[in-house]
């Protein structure tokens, strides 16, 4: 059974630390940012590796300090993400993160993590996020891969007249959900996202 919570988190009204600039760093460099443009992030490593200072260049919320990492990094920091060939730092971190509550991501570490980064269908404004509780990420890219190309780019015009429907609708809260749920009953039964054949 798979016990993680999913969650969507707002990064441009927290304060990320990542640490480790290397191939790995970048990865999650761009896993951020691709969905949270406007993360705030706090970049520390000892040695920056050009191509992220190439995808860094020009992003104003996101820091850089080329050094070692240091225990005052994480004032002031909600959420940690570890990219680092130093398993010594890496245990020392969960200690302190654990000690200051926290929440941490150790790069391919699953036993130091406190979450996950998941795979992500992105379409519009829907957005599903993949977790196989660590058993395979392969599969995880690969079912994102699959239901992209599943489900029609109009998913996000259905999103958007849904969204003007629901603030035209007047009534108590109950009507409201009776009648959001009959309309997108019919939606769905008109409008199969599966294909043909
Ligand atoms: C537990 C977790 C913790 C975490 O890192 O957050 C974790 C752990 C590990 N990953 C490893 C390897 C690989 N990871 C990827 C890719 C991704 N890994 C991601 C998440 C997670 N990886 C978390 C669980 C997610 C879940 O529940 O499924 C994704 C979804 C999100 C992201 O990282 O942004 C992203 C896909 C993004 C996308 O494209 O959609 C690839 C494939 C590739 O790069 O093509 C490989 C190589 C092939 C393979 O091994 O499958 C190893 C072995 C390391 C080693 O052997 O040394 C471990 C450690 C272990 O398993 O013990
Ligand atoms: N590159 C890959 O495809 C994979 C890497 N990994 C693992 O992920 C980890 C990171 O991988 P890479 O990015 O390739 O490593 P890398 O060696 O290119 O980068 C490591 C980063 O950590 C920084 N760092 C180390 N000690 C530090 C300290 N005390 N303070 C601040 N920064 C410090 C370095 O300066 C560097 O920026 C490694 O443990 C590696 O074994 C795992 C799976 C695949």
């Amino acid at each position: 059974m798979n016990e993680l919570f999913p969650i969507y988190v707002k990064l441009a009204q927290i304060q990320t630390l990542l640490v480790g600039a290397g191939p790995v760093g970048l990865e999650k460099l761009q896993a951020m940012l691709t969905n949270s443009p406007n993360a705030n992030i706090h970049l520390v490593a000892e040695r920056i590796d050009e191509e992220v200072r190439a995808f860094v260049r020009g992003k104003d919320t996101i820091r850089t300090s080329e050094r070692a990492f240091a225990d005052t990094d994480i004032e002031g920091i909600d959420l940690i993400v570890l990219a680092t060939n130093n398993p010594t730092l890496n245990a020392h971190i969960r200690k302190l993160a654990t000690k200051n509550n926290v929440l941490l991501n150790v790069a391919d570490k699953p036993d130091l993590c406190d979450f996950y980064l998941g795979s992500v269908v992105r379409k519009g404004n829907l957005k599903i996020g993949i977790s196989t509780n660590g058993k395979s990420p392969t599969i995880a890219k690969r079912l994102k891969e699959f239901l992209h190309e599943l489900l029609p780019d109009e998913i996000d015009e259905t999103l958007d007249l849904m969204s003007q429907l629901r603030d035209e609708m007047k009534g108590d809260m109950k009507e409201k959900i009776q009648a959001l749920n009959k309309h997108t009953k019919t939606i769905l039964e008109t409008k199969r996202y599966d294909s043909p054949n």
